[in-house]
């Protein structure tokens, strides 16, 4: 920009910019930049050149962000926080450059009578086609910038005119952008006017009002000249006619619209609102750039120069008509010629009708490019800022998917997909219910605004000196809980958290043992409130409880955390519980953790939720809708899975440090619940030792979570081998152990975005669902005869009895347990996952006993394996085994239980439940056509499971 250096001379009367005013027109810059407005070179021109106006638009806005240093401080101080979204700097520092451009410019406004002076700032080119929208921004904007010599630019698209008109009938000024052809100018001076008739005619002021109309000139010259060239090229036999209009029909098309102001100004409804003091909606020529360097560098000046008009000119145009423009009054010259050019536009075929709206949709859409640019830039700037404080992400994918994440990437950031769904777009992935279930989205905020109730409940706990918390719920509801009791471990003066998830009555026992019943502080998640889980496991602590510390303490002793109105609220109400917290309604359960739900036992634990909630806003703020999809670490992770998920790599394979390792249970439900249903989805493969790359298939999906405070060397190094042999990886670096928050809230995002690449509603769980109704049916069984209904083996090998429907049995053969195992492996193929599902006590032993199990048919089969425990794993990953990919082959574990619990209240016990739940979920397998096979161990567990171990490793390998 070399406006200043270039005005020698500026101030001997007459240059030629100055002599624009004597024909009536107003020159304005086409251009912004900090330091321009804040070194003074905008008030030299002012001064200098009579300038009376700028002129601002997204591609400008990126020319001076995008590049450079002038914003560098501004943007610190803006990002620093990290609670901003990347359009939110970009708009703070939009704004202030353009109050202080309205300063510069305030004295012609104010020397003008508000005739000129103005600035303009565009509306977000998003909302391009949308009316509702773009009249909100427009106040917005009109209301945030708070100058009277503010013109707000609007795109006079089909359904920009009607905002044009609410916008003026509200009394702001504005620009009309983005016009090419006649009939857009006419509706949109038509707009103008009955804005101005409605005002008028409801007695507001509307001798303040300033319109312009920016008709765009050198960008038709650019598509038509390029037609004619075309055709020249071929030798076309209109060559000497096409060759006659060339570099013509921009200036004969705006003559044109000149003409139609000069009528309208004349006509007796515009002398009526004369009369009322209104203002003319000038034209003004934008786009008066020269492109092609075959014309003159001022031909769009100096062709389109008239009374009532402005010009909006970029630096180098300007420059150039100081130095050589010649002024004359040249826009009512020669009508008939331009009539002329027209005439023979339309009949050598050149279309102008079909190039103007070719020029507005391309000119909406290259708004749009530059602003996704600018927003990248600055969400880039974002990330270089935070360094460490934000977790960061490194892909590497093999070039078939690499090619298609980046054509997702790019068909997102142009369809705005990520705006969509932070507008809550439900056809972003079905269009059903999806928009109800989004607040997620927003709860970190929200938790901010309300952490004093929190805080105060952590302060209480800990006077209160509790030993121990046990949370009781399921799923969503207690695995994001158990992340933080397994990664932050006791905290000094808190109760130590543990989880409980299970009705094994084993494992039931083994929590009630691990705490002191008298000083434990027992909280109850469920957010529907109906889960059996955690109702039946409240109803046994709270008769355990009310023995330890008495029919009066009991009920202090007692938190729920539940959705308004929950069974679970009235229950805790009739109980008289300490506290009761309430979940967000629309939030779904796996979705809950930077809820209520994950939050009233961080609280409880003494974890430091200040840090904790801003550390995961960060994450959020760089997921936000203004963050393009190739800068969006939510939309990046989201699209790599569900491109994977549909290139057949759907068993995403979790890998996280020691120290973090629990993040891979959350996950498990985040993903497999989200997306495993319609016979789709992803496979979350969590806790699968890491082995060398022969032993993985072409359906894997590595996503390595790693601390970079205490990495794993065995796993960095295994890592590296799988992306060097073309494994697909995404590295997500975890700055500190506080910061898996971060992931909660990336990977709720992802997986949101996955879902709706693999085409899914990801925000409900109807296979679920499935087995809880089974398993109800088997509990009332039970409770009517005392007994769940009789179930035979088809076969049975000493302490092993092997159970499945009528279609698996007729594929196994149940003569031994060997010879069952070999043929239910015998079923299993490339790209298939295995599934133990174990109905047993859940605790070390039995752990490292299903790791064994699993790694022995990874290594062997090579394919994926789980190592689930029931019923937990029913809220988790039990979704997508029922409702995914039919790619699952399952072994179901059951056992004899040494002891039972009874159920305070019920007939059933614990262990009736939870073989009823077995039940339950294999006959949904089974209905959905599963490969399924349930083994019962009876007698001891440690040696029916010691042989069950070798009879799968050296089946698996048969
Ligand atoms: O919190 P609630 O309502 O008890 O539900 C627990 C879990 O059960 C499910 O509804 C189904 O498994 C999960 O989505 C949820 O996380
Ligand atoms: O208001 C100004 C317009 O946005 C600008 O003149 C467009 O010019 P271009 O066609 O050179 O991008």
């Amino acid at each position: 920009m070399n406006v200043v250096q270039k005005t020698p001379g500026a101030q001997e009367a007459g240059n030629p910019l100055q002599t624009l005013e004597k024909f009536g027109q107003s020159p304005w810059l086409d251009f912004i930049q900090r330091s321009f407005v804040q070194n003074g070179s905008l008030a030299g021109l002012v001064e200098k050149d009579r300038l009376k106006g700028v002129t601002s638009n997204p591609a400008i806005f990126e020319k001076a962000m995008g590049h450079g240093t002038d914003y560098d401080d501004q943007f610190k101080a803006l990002a620093s926080k990290g609670n901003a979204t990347a359009s939110d700097i970009y708009e703070t520092m939009a704004i202030d450059d353009i109050r202080e451009a309205t300063g510069v410019l305030k004295p012609v406004w104010d020397e003008t009578k508000g005739l000129d002076g103005y600035v303009s700032l565009e509306v977000s080119p998003y909302l391009g086609m949308r009316t509702d929208e773009t009249i909100a921004e427009a106040k917005r904007l009109w209301k945030t910038v708070d100058r009277p010599n503010l013109m707000v630019k609007i795109p006079g698209t089909e359904p920009g005119v009607p905002a044009v008109r609410a916008a003026i009938a509200d009394g702001i000024n504005v620009n009309v952008t983005l016009l090419f052809s006649l009939d857009a100018y006419k509706k949109v001076l038509e707009a103008y006017i009955s804005g101005l008739e409605e005002r008028h005619g409801k007695g507001l002021d509307i001798s303040h009002i300033a319109s312009v109309a920016s008709f765009f000139v050198s960008r038709i010259d650019g598509l038509i000249d390029k037609k004619i060239d075309d055709r020249l090229a071929k030798n076309d036999p209109e060559s000497a006619a096409l060759k006659a209009v060339r570099g013509k029909v921009a200036i004969a098309n705006a003559k044109m619209a000149y003409q139609h102001y000069l009528e309208v100004s004349r006509s007796e409804r515009w002398q009526t609102l004369l009369k009322a003091k209104a203002n003319p909606q000038r034209l003004l020529w934008a786009s008066t750039g020269t492109k092609d360097k075959a014309y003159s560098d001022v031909l769009y000046v100096e062709e389109l120069i008239g009374a009532d008009t402005v010009n909006t000119m970029p630096p180098a145009t300007m420059d150039a008509f100081r130095d050589h423009g010649m002024a004359r009054n040249s826009l009512t010259e020669d009508i008939e010629g331009a009539k002329h050019v027209l005439a023979e536009a339309d009949r050598l075929g050149l279309d102008l009708p079909g190039v103007t709206s070719k020029l507005v949709a391309d000119g909406v859409s290259a708004f749009a490019d530059s602003f996704d640019q600018l927003l990248g830039a600055v969400a880039a700037k974002q990330v270089a800022l935070a360094g460490a404080r934000l977790n960061s992400a490194k892909i590497s994918l093999p070039s078939d998917l690499d090619e298609a994440v980046k054509a997702s990437l790019d068909a997102w950031r142009k369809d705005g997909t990520v705006r969509r769904i932070w507008e809550r777009d439900a056809s972003v992935w079905t269009g059903k219910d999806e928009a109800d279930w989004l607040i997620w989205l927003d709860i970190i905020d929200e938790r901010i605004s309300h952490i004093d109730e929190l805080t105060s409940f952590q302060r209480e706990v800990k006077e209160r000196g509790f030993s121990d918390i046990l949370l009781l719920g399921m799923g969503g509801s207690s695995l994001g809980p158990e992340v933080l009791a397994e990664t932050f471990g006791k905290r000094g003066g808190y109760p130590t958290l543990h989880v409980l998830d299970s009705t094994d009555p084993q494992q039931v026992k083994a929590f009630e043992n691990k705490v002191d019943l008298a000083s434990t502080l027992f909280i109850v998640s469920s957010k529907s409130g109906g889960t059996l889980e955690p109702n039946i496991l409240k109803a046994y602590f709270f008769e355990a409880a009310r023995r330890a510390v008495g029919d009066d303490k009991v009920g202090s002793h007692f938190v729920a955390v539940t959705d308004p109105g929950s069974h679970m609220e009235e229950v805790a109400k009739s109980d008289r519980f300490w506290k009761i917290f309430h979940g967000q309604k629309q939030i779904g359960g796996r979705y809950s953790v930077l809820s209520n739900f994950g939050l009233v036992p961080a609280a409880a634990m003494g974890l430091d939720l200040h840090e904790f909630l801003e550390s995961g806003q960060r994450m959020a703020y760089a997921c936000g809708s203004g963050t393009p999809p190739l800068q969006n670490p939510g939309v990046q992770l989201g699209t790599v899975l569900g491109v994977a998920a549909k290139h057949g790599r759907d068993k995403v394979t979790i890998v996280a440090s020691p120290a973090i390792y629990d993040l891979g249970a959350w996950l498990e439900q985040l993903m497999a619940e989200s997306t495993g249903k319609n016979g789709l989805g992803l496979i979350p493969i969590d806790g699968e030792t890491l082995a060398p790359p022969e032993h993985y298939g072409h359906d894997r999906v590595f996503a390595y979570l790693r601390l970079s405070d205490a990495p794993d060397a065995a796993q960095d190094k295994a890592i590296e081998v799988l992306q060097q042999a073309g494994h697909p990886v995404v590295s997500i670096t975890i700055g500190s152990p506080v910061q898996i928050v971060q992931e909660f809230f990336r990977w709720e995002f992802a997986t949101a975005v996955a879902g709706a690449i693999i085409g899914i509603n990801a925000f409900d769980q109807p296979d679920v669902e499935a087995s809880k109704i089974e398993t109800r049916k088997l509990t009332d069984a039970y409770s009517k005869s005392g007994s769940l209904p009789q179930e035979t083996p088809f076969g049975r090998d000493g302490d092993f009895s092997f159970f499945a429907d009528p279609t698996n049995a007729k594929a196994l053969d149940g003569s031994s347990l060997n010879a069952v195992l070999k043929s239910q492996f015998g079923r299993v193929k490339a790209g298939d996952y295995v599934a133990l599902l174990a109905y047993i006590q859940r605790d070390t032993e039995t752990r490292q006993w299903i790791q064994t199990a699993r790694l022995a048919i990874r290594d062997a089969k090579k394919v994926a394996t789980a190592a689930e425990f029931g019923p937990r794993f029913l809220h988790s990953t039990g979704q997508a085994y029922k409702g995914g990919p039919a790619s699952g082959v399952f072994l179901q574990i059951t056992a004899d239980d040494v002891a039972d619990l009874s159920v305070p209240g019920e007939k059933y016990s614990f262990g009736v439940v939870k073989a009823a739940q077995a039940r339950g979920d294999f006959d949904v397998l089974a209905e959905r056509g599963r490969r399924a096979l349930r083994v019962h161990i009876h007698g001891n567990l440690a040696a029916g499971l010691e042989r069950l171990g070798q009879a799968i490793a050296s089946e698996a390998a048969a």
